[in-house]
């Protein structure tokens, strides 16, 4: 990346940047090859933040399907999230996992399971058979107390687990229903709606070496970090994350050395080979310092989350295109990689942190508001669909994390809140589930890349030129909704 004009003398975020147009011979917005380059080499360079509002079972198996990543918190108990990437692996690579409910649940409870996911359906099955489909609008005009069975549809577009996704697209086009349901002899497999079925073709899933998806999980630095790193990578983790608010800290530097000798005597014992990310920091001696320690990808920002109250509660953090821009410098001179962790509001905020040199994006509160992050879906007094989403260093997490502490210690602990206990992030009607978000920020990044004339994300970091723009430069780049 260069600047357009000289090398700014103070620091800058997204909002502060963008990028110009260069003579580019991409021809195609699908020729741009946006595999990650972290070091992990996930299809997609995007990953869900290790968040308790934002990465379970649900969000790990869509992102991985789709090319992603995303990352257990550190919150979760460690037989939880053993259970969950358990269910992960089994997840099928392409087709949705679909909610099943019993002929007798209640419709209440068929439209609360319904909101977790993006497809829209539950299917109805009784002893591995398929009996049919409830829709969330043949459940929601029925009383919260009927059953499963009194408002199911038989009329089900079968497919069988060896059909093509062009196959199931076509089957639903000609039939004119919403989804497929995907059987292996009779045996429920998946489900498969009309954009499934072109996301398959558009996106490859991120695979472990067995060819089952993929997910992270994190490790705080507190406690036994020996025990915990390990329980995570025999859990089944692809990616471990050192997860602190100051990374750049002693206590990090020797709980990082902890992680990385527990990682390289389970690839001795193994063969499996699992990258060490930690963080978070903001500066090239950061960094620096991380890699020497044993990170193989550092995570930073310190400030920019959306739940993120770190910044004015202490004055600390720096802009984070900045923060990227000369992190990735500093870990690209030692052959490693940063992710950029917050802030990300935009598809354009993504692109302008791969063209920092970003390896991938982490991204926390915007997912927390789909069908497939941790929450319930809730809805306000206008009926609009939110859930509640809330920040890893807020009271409430930090009450969560210390559950097995004394009261005292709990009470003290609680005084270093840095972060929104509750907030609302509400469900985009137009993009309501994950993959909906990813279409949009990667029909961004696609463009962006043609734009610089780049093939892949190495070259988009290599070719793109950043300028720097003032307040009413970033506000002509919105969309006008409205005459003015
Ligand atoms: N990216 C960001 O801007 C931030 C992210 N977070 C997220 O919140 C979660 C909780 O992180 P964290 O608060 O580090 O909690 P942790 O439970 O990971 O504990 C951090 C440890 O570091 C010590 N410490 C020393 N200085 C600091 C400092 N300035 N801030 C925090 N801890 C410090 C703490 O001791 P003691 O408590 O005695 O001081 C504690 O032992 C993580 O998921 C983290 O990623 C939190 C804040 C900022
Ligand atoms: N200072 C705090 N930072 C937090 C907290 N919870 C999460 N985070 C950080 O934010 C990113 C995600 O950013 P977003 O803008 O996409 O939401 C996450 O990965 C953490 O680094 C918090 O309570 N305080
Ligand atoms: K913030």
């Amino acid at each position: 990346m260069r600047f357009l004009n000289e090398t700014p003398a103070h620091d800058l975020t997204y909002s502060d940047v963008f990028m110009v147009p260069g003579r580019s011979d991409v021809t195609s917005r699908l020729d741009v090859d946006l595999t990650s380059t972290d070091g992990l080499a996930t299809p997609l360079p995007l990953v869900a933040a290790n968040m308790t509002a934002v990465s379970g079972r649900r969000m790990a198996e869509t992102m991985a399907r789709r090319g992603g990543l995303a990352i257990f918190p550190q919150d979760i108990p460690a037989d939880v999230v053993a259970r969950s990437i358990s269910k992960v692996k089994a997840a099928h690579p392409v087709f949705d996992t679909p909610i099943t409910v019993a002929p007798d649940t209640t419709v209440g409870e068929t439209l609360t399971l319904i909101g977790k996911r993006s497809h829209g359906v539950a299917v109805v099955v009784q002893r591995d058979e398929v009996l049919g489909l409830v829709s969330a609008s043949d459940a929601r005009s029925a009383d919260r107390f009927a059953q499963a069975k009194d408002v199911l549809t038989t009329d089900v577009s079968l497919m069988d687990v060896g059909a093509s996704p062009e196959d199931v697209f076509n089957k639903l086009s000609e039939q004119h229903q919403k989804v497929a349901v995907v059987v292996d002899g009779g045996r429920l497999v998946g489900i498969m709606n009309s954009k499934g079925a072109l996301r398959s073709n558009i996106y490859s899933p991120a695979l472990d070496e067995q060819g089952r998806l993929r997910a992270g999980v994190a490790v705080g630095i507190n406690g036994d970090v020996a025990a915990k790193a390990r329980a995570a990578l025999e859990a089944g983790a692809d990616v471990l994350v050192m997860d602190t608010a100051h990374g750049h800290q002693e206590k990090m530097i020797g709980a990082l050395r902890v992680a990385r000798d527990v990682r390289d005597a389970y690839a001795g014992e193994t063969g499996r080979h699992v990258l060490v990310v930690a963080g978070n920091v903001v500066t090239a001696q950061g960094t620096v310092d991380l890699v020497e320690a044993g990170a193989d990808i550092i995570k930073v920002g310190v400030g920019p989350g959306a739940m993120c109250t770190t910044r004015m509660q202490t004055g600390v953090g720096r802009p984070q295109f900045s923060a990227v821009l000369e992190a990735a410098g500093a870990a690209a001179e030692l052959g490693k990689s940063v992710w950029a962790d917050g802030g990300v509001k935009f598809p354009r905020d993504v692109a302008l942190a791969l063209a920092a040199g970003a390896g991938s994006v982490m991204i926390g509160s915007w997912f927390a508001g789909t069908h497939e992050s941790t929450g319930d879906q809730l809805f306000d007094h206008e009926g609009r669909a939110y859930k509640e989403s809330f920040g890893m260093a807020s009271a409430r997490a930090v009450r969560q994390r210390t559950r097995e502490q004394s009261a005292y210690d709990r009470a003290r602990a609680a005084l270093f809140e840095e972060g929104i206990s509750s907030s609302r992030m509400y469900l985009d009607p137009a993009r309501p589930g994950i993959e909906d978000l990813l279409d949009w920020i990667t029909s961004g990044v696609r463009s962006s890349a043609t734009y610089a004339g780049a093939r892949n994300l190495t070259e988009f970091a290599e070719r793109a030129v950043v300028g720097v723009q003032s307040g009413s430069g970033f506000e002509e780049g919105r969309p006008v909704e409205k005459s003015w």
